[in-house]
């Protein structure tokens, strides 16, 4: 149409269409940066890719502040410091309403020999897709944001919200120290602002879509030590309790063949389905046999749509990650390691309280080790922890997202849960009290985590369109109350 409305819109519009190629390119220098926070060693890449978005805020005019979080024990002993988060904002107009966004620019490890087709680490483009670690899973959506602000700028219109962001470089290992930054802010940084909104997931078919919940997670170390070296298998196998036996009975001893999760206890909290919620999943567009191949699997555990949606967003998951100290080189190495460790986790829905699955799953394991009847020892140790978050879709940001959405891609968008964690929404919502909100702008098939992670052109160029409209849309809700 040709209302005013309209045309600030397509002025946005016209400005990031005619800009993609810098966007992108700038994404590209920004996967250039392994910032994987998984590893220590590597921290100093995540603190240059904070650097990188503190830069491009500030040529923005924005302000920035380091924020320091405290440091972290390492299993040696020693402590480290925690690389910063990055508080930022722009000049305040009191009668405006005021935005924060948060995301990530940590990564996920990634190593061509992984099974990548291009270099993890440089942006390649092909067919239309931008492949490269951290394009879709958080760097992306982070860019998208502050393009965003930047097309305001750009087109010399005013901006129609205050905005405030909020960046880290550990999202990937559980945002240690933020929370507690979160509760030191909440009367300074946070006391203006009156919607959180992260885009830090995917949506679920190639239909955009508003996220409303997520699941938690809690991550579990199962440490057995025995012997004080490594042994020759040849001397010793046959006559000694070897840690890994009695580490594969414990991690066996977790889920069933059919994905149920087997430590007592662990399912009774979760929240009842009800009728209302069981009509939800009806209209969501997923297609199953497209998933399949996407992720190579000959079948799901459930053999429907709702089955598996609901798999992934209301009940609780186990995945077992790996196993530290295990021989894991090719070729044949006849040796008894002296100490593995297990390492799995636990996605968490509502009703879930991380706590008490700790305390269950610790009581479980022991159970189950003491009937080894073991010469080893057990330690079971957790990171992580994060509870579960939904949002009301009634909020003002799901009005104004719908709206924004609608005037992108001409559609209504999807209402969907997350089967993934933020560790920090709850956080968001519960300490600050403000209405926090999922914007996602990564796709279906974008494949966080994985090899050949990407983010599509169209995706992050809409995407930044989307945030550009929601800007709009959410002052607009505001003039007409
Ligand atoms: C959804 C988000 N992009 C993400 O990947 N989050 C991580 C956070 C996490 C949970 N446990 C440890 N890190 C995830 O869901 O794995
Ligand atoms: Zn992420
Ligand atoms: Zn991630």
């Amino acid at each position: 149409s040709s209302s005013p409305s309209s045309a600030v819109l397509q002025t946005l519009f016209q400005y990031i269409n005619d800009h993609q190629n810098e966007f992108v390119q700038r994404l590209g220098e920004w996967v250039a940066v392994k910032s994987d926070s998984s590893n220590q060693a590597l921290w100093g890449e995540v603190r240059k890719s904070l650097n990188m978005t503190s830069d491009r805020i500030q040529a923005m005019g924005g302000q920035v502040e380091f924020a320091e979080v405290g440091t972290k024990q390492l299993p040696n002993g020693e402590s480290v410091a925690l690389p910063p988060v990055i508080l930022a904002q722009f000049k305040r107009d009191p009668s405006k309403p005021t935005v924060c966004f948060y995301g990530h620019t940590d990564v996920q490890p990634a190593k061509k020999e992984d099974g990548w087709s291009t270099d993890p680490y440089t942006l390649t483009e092909i067919n239309g897709n931008l492949y490269g670690r951290g394009a879709t899973d958080n760097k992306g959506p982070v860019l998208a944001w502050l393009h965003a602000v930047e097309t305001y700028q750009g087109t010399k219109q005013e901006m129609p919200v205050n905005i405030k962001i909020i960046v880290e470089g550990m999202e990937e290992v559980g945002s240690d120290g933020l929370a507690e930054l979160i509760r030191q802010r909440n009367d300074s940084f946070f006391s203006d602002v009156d919607y959180i909104v992260i885009s830090d997931n995917v949506w679920v078919s190639r239909h955009p879509a508003l996220t409303y919940g997520t699941r938690g997670s809690s991550y579990f170390f199962v440490e057995v030590e025995g012997p004080k070296l490594d042994l020759h298998s040849g001397v010793f196998g046959g006559s000694i309790q070897e840690p890994m036996t009695d580490l594969i009975a414990l991690l066996g001893s977790l889920l069933d063949n059919t994905g149920k999760i087997l430590v007592p206890g662990l399912n009774d909290a979760v929240a009842p389905l009800t009728e209302e919620e069981k009509k939800l999943y009806e209209d969501i567009h997923f297609d199953l046999d497209e998933m399949k191949k996407t992720a190579g699997v000959k079948r799901f555990l459930q053999d429907n749509k709702e089955g598996i949606l609901m798999a992934r967003w209301r009940y609780p998951s186990l995945s077992i990650h790996g196993i530290e100290g295990a021989f894991s080189d090719p070729g044949s190495k006849t040796v008894i390691p002296r100490r593995v460790i297990g390492k799995f986790s636990i996605r968490q829905v509502p009703n879930m309280e991380p706590a008490v699955v700790e305390t269950q799953v610790k009581k479980h394991l022991e159970e189950v080790f003491a009937k080894q009847k073991s010469p080893n020892t057990l330690k079971v140790t957790t990171t992580v922890g994060a509870k579960p978050w939904m949002a009301n879709v009634n909020d003002v940001p799901y009005v104004a997202g719908r709206k924004a959405v609608k005037a992108v891609f001409g559609e209504e968008p999807e209402l969907i849960r997350e089967g993934s964690t933020i560790p920090i929404a709850n956080n968001f919502q519960e300490v600050t009290g403000k209405s926090t909100m999922m914007l996602p702008i990564s796709g279906h098939d974008d494949g966080e985590h994985s090899q050949n992670e990407k983010i599509s052109r169209y995706n992050f160029i809409e995407g930044t369109k989307l945030f550009a409209a929601f800007f709009h849309e959410l002052a607009q809700l505001q003039k007409d109350s």
